[in-house]
């Protein structure tokens, strides 16, 4: 029989697991389902993977290898929460923290000199970055804001700050020499293996990557970014944002794309503060400083100087920054800024979350203050210049009366750019790159670089996106609801896309339906002229567009993208059960150790878990988990109706406080329901007790808030210290306990 994996992950979720977890159990038990835990956490994946360097006791099993397995079979049922893509500066702390708590795994080798530092180093890459997710997704993703929350959207509407015509806030990118303008494409014909070579100006040939295994109907594209186009533009946005007197802020995905980004982030610290790099970049490079890293992690290398040389580094960076435009920032009140960390500020939650604040983010005083938002890459850029200029002109969205837009997106099996990072290169010297198919020679796609340029391949299989068409069908279908794919007739990959959308999409049963192909640009204003007439429209996407609608859309329209379902049916027929469709919320760990509130809304993991349940009962003909799932949803819907959400304010409800609400309302529904008498009999009873012990569960609650939190540690918390601090009300526990 089938079991439902729940993932432990990082940070805010895996806070919140703690507390939800334990009710899950106890709940599901009283149906014999299992459910059982696989640890992908940032800490979990290094030890899993460096056993050699430690104790017989301390090893564990590499569970993502074991999920990533699992996601490819039948009976795959998980339920994945948010989790870290660690960024180099992050791998690294959590390193340390391992080694301080007795784990002696390796030091993260920046410059690898010896085969074993070259190994440790590769081995790191694969841990680093964006690393589970394109494991798991052996399927396409169907991401949306089901009816209840929508509802409660328009009832309960969230703040949303007034956008003016006179905002001087927009989208810079570049119009040349950049991936969008310089990308080639094409479908292959029959299974070939290629390999990537590099050839100098002197002829010299070296392979970037070999044996690379594609299959007929693959399409492959190639691209390359130019460092000198990119810097020039850098240099003309650094000053042109001093002239209009707008904030600078980079928006990038140094995560998912972890090879790309951060060499074109280092490149923006560069610009930015280029007087200090130009005077020190010497000193930088003895110290083993990389702009990659960011700010943050050049003010921590300093402190090794001696104190006259780090004062007059510290002071220069200073007066770059009053000379500069100022910069966008993270936190205010710590002075930490756009160019801190390369994973502080991605675009995919930060485009949105500005938008939503007026086109506005914070300047060094905590004011609100116009933007230019740097979006290098000109390949999506449009859609937020796009949703900007709406704004200006129609005023802010209203969650009272905007539409919905869903997404579904095409991301089986590393698609598209977001599987590209095997295949991205920081190129050393001027030649050629040249993509050739190792049976007949031919070269199939061929670049001019330059030093420094960044090369890239990406890959998108034939199957993976005949189930994304059809996938795209079943949901116009079931919801009567109009469909765009989002492809762009004059960029090479999404040429070659169309022609199987107009390929594949006649196999389908389209009577009836309304499906149209726009260019990202046209699709954009299409849908926010619905969208702001009340009308729904379902986003048909590539992957990265996947990634940045489905944050865009829920933010607007419901607030946060914690409240989507978010869907994606394996390939093999197994379900993956995503909870929401944003990240692990590090500003609320922060929040929670410093006043002991967490903040982090769990409504995607409800909604994950129903659905979850629902598939576990067809999969094994089991009618009590069906209950359980219907119950569930019923609970949610009166979680949402009465304002059971946690608040953002320490002494109110938090998440703890949040998860007994759903339980005591998924045990009220067990207990009204008809269809399975021994689970009403049984939730009778707890529910009774629940509702009983209300006040002193919630007092208990609210008495372990307004102090400082000890969890020992951030990346690898102590267990016990864990279970303390997130179940902290022993009336509660005491009825879960026997249910289980
Ligand atoms: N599926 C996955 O595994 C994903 C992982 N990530 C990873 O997450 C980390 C953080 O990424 P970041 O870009 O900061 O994005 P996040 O989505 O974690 O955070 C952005 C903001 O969204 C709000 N938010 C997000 N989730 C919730 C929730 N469940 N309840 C309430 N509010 C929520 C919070 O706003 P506020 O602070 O105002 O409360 C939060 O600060 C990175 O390591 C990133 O790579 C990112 C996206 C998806
Ligand atoms: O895997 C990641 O790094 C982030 C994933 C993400 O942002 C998404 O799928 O929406
Ligand atoms: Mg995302």
């Amino acid at each position: 029989m089938s079991k439902i994996v729940y993932t432990l992950t990082d940070e805010a979720p895996a806070l919140a697991t703690r507390s939800f977890l334990p009710i899950v159990e106890a709940f599901t038990k009283t149906a014999n389902i299992e459910v059982v835990t696989k640890d992908i956490s940032l800490a979990g994946r290094i030890i899993a993977n460096f056993p050699e360097f430690l104790k017989e006791e301390q090893r564990i099993t590499d569970d993502l290898a074991v999920l990533g397995e699992m996601a490819k079979t039948p009976d795959a049922n998980i339920i994945k929460l948010p989790n870290i893509s660690a960024s180099i500066p992050q791998l690294k702390e959590a390193i340390e923290e391992l080694r301080e708590k007795g784990y002696p795994v390796p030091l993260y080798p920046d410059e690898p000199s010896t085969e074993q530092e070259r190994n440790i180093k590769a081995r790191y890459d694969k841990i680093k970055g964006s690393a589970v997710n394109p494991v798991l997704r052996e399927g396409n993703s169907d991401r949306r804001a089901p009816k209840p929350i929508k509802n409660y959207a328009k009832k309960n509407p969230h703040k949303m700050g007034p956008w003016s015509p006179d905002s001087k806030t927009h989208v810079a990118t570049m119009s040349a020499g950049d991936f969008k303008a310089n990308e080639k494409s094409i479908t292959l014909p029959e299974d070939t293996v290629l390999a990537i070579e590099f050839i100098n100006d002197q002829g010299q040939r070296s392979l970037l990557k070999g044996d690379i295994l594609v299959k007929s109907g693959e399409i492959i594209d190639a691209s390359v970014l130019s460092k000198n186009a990119l810097l020039s533009f850098l240099k003309d946005q650094v000053a042109d944002a001093k002239k209009k007197g707008v904030l600078f802020s980079v928006h990038l995905k140094a995560t998912m794309m972890k090879v790309s980004d951060p060499i074109i982030f280092g490149h923006v610290m560069e610009v930015y503060f280029s007087n200090v790099f130009t005077k020190y970049g010497e000193t930088f490079g003895k110290i083993g400083i990389s702009a990659n890293n960011g700010l943050e992690s050049l003010l921590e290398k300093i402190q090794k100087l001696p104190e006259e040389e780090r004062k007059a580094i510290e002071g220069d960076i200073m007066q770059s920054i009053e000379e500069g435009p100022q910069l966008a920032m993270v936190n205010s009140d710590k002075g930490i800024t756009n160019l801190h960390v390369p994973s502080d500020v991605i675009i995919d939650a930060s485009m949105p979350a500005m938008i939503r604040t007026s086109g506005k983010m914070y300047d060094h005083n905590g004011a609100l203050q116009d933007t230019k938002a740097v979006i290098p890459d000109s390949s999506y850029a449009g859609i937020y210049r796009a949703t900007i200029e709406f704004c200006k002109k129609h005023g802010a969205f209203d969650p009272r009366t905007m539409g919905t837009v869903p997404n579904v997106g095409l991301m089986a099996q590393k698609a598209e750019e977001y599987g590209s990072h095997d295949k991205t290169f920081e190129i050393k010297g001027q030649g050629v790159v040249r993509v050739v198919d190792t049976y007949t020679k031919k070269v199939l796609i061929e670049h001019q670089v330059e030093d420094g340029d960044i090369w890239r391949m990406c890959q998108v299989k034939d199957l993976p996106v005949q189930d994304w068409i059809s996938l795209a069908v079943s949901r116009a279908r079931a919801t009567q609801t109009p469909a765009i794919f989002w492809l762009d007739k004059d960029r090479a990959h999404d040429r070659e896309l169309i022609k199987k959308v107009e390929q594949y999409l006649p196999r389908e049963d389209t009577t009836g339906l309304d499906i149209q192909i726009l260019s990202p640009d046209e699709a954009t204003r299409a849908t926010l002229i619905r969208l702001k007439e009340g009308k729904d429209t379902i986003s048909v996407s590539g992957n990265v567009l996947r990634d940045y609608l489905t944050d865009l859309f829920p933010i607007l329209e419901v607030g946060t993208s914690a409240k989507m379902l978010s869907i994606v049916p394996l390939m093999k027929g197994g379900g993956l059960f995503e909870t929401g469709a944003g990240g692990s919320a590090p500003k609320h760990v922060e929040q929670f150790l410093e006043e002991g509130h967490l903040r982090w809304d769990s409504l995607g993991e409800f909604l994950a878990l129903a659905v979850s349940l629902d598939f576990y009962s067809q999969k094994n003909s089991n009618p009590e988990a069906h209950v359980l799932a219907e119950a569930l949803d019923a609970a949610t819907e009166d979680f949402l109706s009465n304002n059971r959400s946690p608040s953002r304010k320490v002494g109110e409800l938090d998440t703890r406080g949040s998860h007994f609400y759903l339980a005591l309302y998924w045990a009220q529904a067990l207990a009204s329901q008809t269809e399975n008498a021994k689970l009403k009999a049984t939730f009778e009873n707890i529910f009774q007790q629940l509702k009983e012990n209300t006040p002193a569960i919630l007092k208990e609650l609210e008495d372990a808030q307004g102090k400082q939190q000890h969890i020992g540690g951030y990346y690898k918390p102590d267990a016990a210290l864990l279970e303390e601090a997130m179940r902290p009300s022993d009336s509660f526990n005491k009825v879960l306990k026997e249910l289980r």
